[in-house]
C-alpha cells in the first residue's frame, strides 16, 4: 500500500504538493499526470524519504516514511527517468551489487531469472552496462526491484525517451507487476501509456489533485486527454 495523508510540502510560501490524499493498494496502478511543476516529483520524492515533508504523513504499508526510514526502504523499489547504474559492470554484476546493498544474496541463477522476468535475456545481462540501450537499463532498474522482493514500485517518467517497441514492453512488465500484487505509483506525462496501464489515474495542478478516475476501459485515451486538457 502507498497512501499520502493530507501531504503538503511547502518551499517557503509556495506548496509543491498541497494537501494531497492518495491510496494505492495492492494490484494496482496509479498514473500521476500534471503539467510541468504540478508537484509529480516532489510527491514521489516525499514517499522516497529524500524530502521531509510540511504536513501530512506519508505511508508504505502502513510505515510512516519518517518514522521508519528502514523498514520503508525494504519495501519499495524506485526507478526514476535515468536509472543510475554502473556502467563498467555488466547487467548481471549491477543486479548482484544493488541486491547485496538492499540484503540480499542471490544464486546467479537467480539473478538472471530476474533479469530474465524483467525482459533482459542472459546473453545481454553478461554485456557491459555501458553498451545498454535505455530501455535495457530500466530492465535492469525492474529487476533490483524483483531482486529486493519490492512490494511497493515508485516511477518517475519511466518512459521518456524509449522508442515506442521499448515503452510497450515496459507497459507489459508494469502489467505483471501489477498483477502479482504490486502496487505501483508513477509519474507520466505519457497520457496514451497511462490509459493503456494505469488501473488509476490522477490529475495533479500546482500541487493538487484535480481529478480522480478509475480506468475501467470504459473511456477512451482522447477522452483523457480532453479532461487533462480542461485541467492542467
Ligand atoms: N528544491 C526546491 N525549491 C523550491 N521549489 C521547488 C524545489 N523543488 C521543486 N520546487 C517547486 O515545486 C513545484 C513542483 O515541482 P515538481 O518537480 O514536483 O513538479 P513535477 O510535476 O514533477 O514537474 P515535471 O513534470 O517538470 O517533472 C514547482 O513549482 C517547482 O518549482
Amino acid at each position: 500500500m502507498i497512501e499520502a495523508q493530507a501531504l503538503t510540502k511547502a518551499y517557503g510560501g509556495h506548496k509543491a504538493v498541497d494537501n494531497l490524499n492518495l491510496k494505492i493498494a495492492p494490484g494496482e496502478l496509479y498514473c500521476l499526470l500534471g503539467a510541468n511543476g504540478a508537484g509529480k516529483t516532489t510527491t514521489i520524492n516525499c514517499f522516497l524519504g529524500f524530502l521531509p515533508v510540511t504536513s501530512g504523513r506519508v505511508l508504505i504499508d502502513g510505515l510512516d516514511v519518517a518514522e521508519k526510514p528502514l523498514e520503508v526502504k525494504r519495501r519499495l523499489a524506485y526507478l526514476p527517468e535515468v536509472v543510475m547504474l554502473y556502467p563498467t559492470l555488466s547487467g548481471l554484476e549491477n543486479l548482484d551489487y544493488f541486491s547485496r546493498l538492499a540484503g540480499f544474496r542471490h544464486r546467479t541463477a537467480q539473478l538472471l531469472e530476474y533479469l530474465e522476468r524483467a525482459g533482459l535475456p542472459a546473453a545481454d545481462a553478461q554485456r557491459r552496462l555501458g553498451d545498454y540501450s535505455k530501455g535495457m537499463r530500466q530492465k535492469v532498474g525492474i529487476a533490483i526491484a524483483l531482486a529486493k522482493e519490492a512490494k511497493c514500485l515508485l516511477l518517475d517518467e519511466p518512459t521518456s525517451g524509449l522508442d515506442p517497441g521499448a515503452s510497450n514492453d515496459f507497459s507489459q512488465l508494469l502489467r505483471e507487476l501489477t498483477a502479482q500484487g504490486m502496487a505501483i505509483l508513477m509519474a507520466t506525462h505519457d497520457i496514451f501509456r497511462a490509459k493503456d496501464v494505469a488501473t488509476h489515474i490522477g490529475i495533479m495542478r500546482a500541487g493538487r489533485l484535480r481529478e480522480q478516475l478509475e480506468n475501467r476501459g470504459d473511456f477512451e485515451a482522447k477522452e483523457l486527454e480532453a479532461l487533462y486538457l480542461q485541467t492542467v
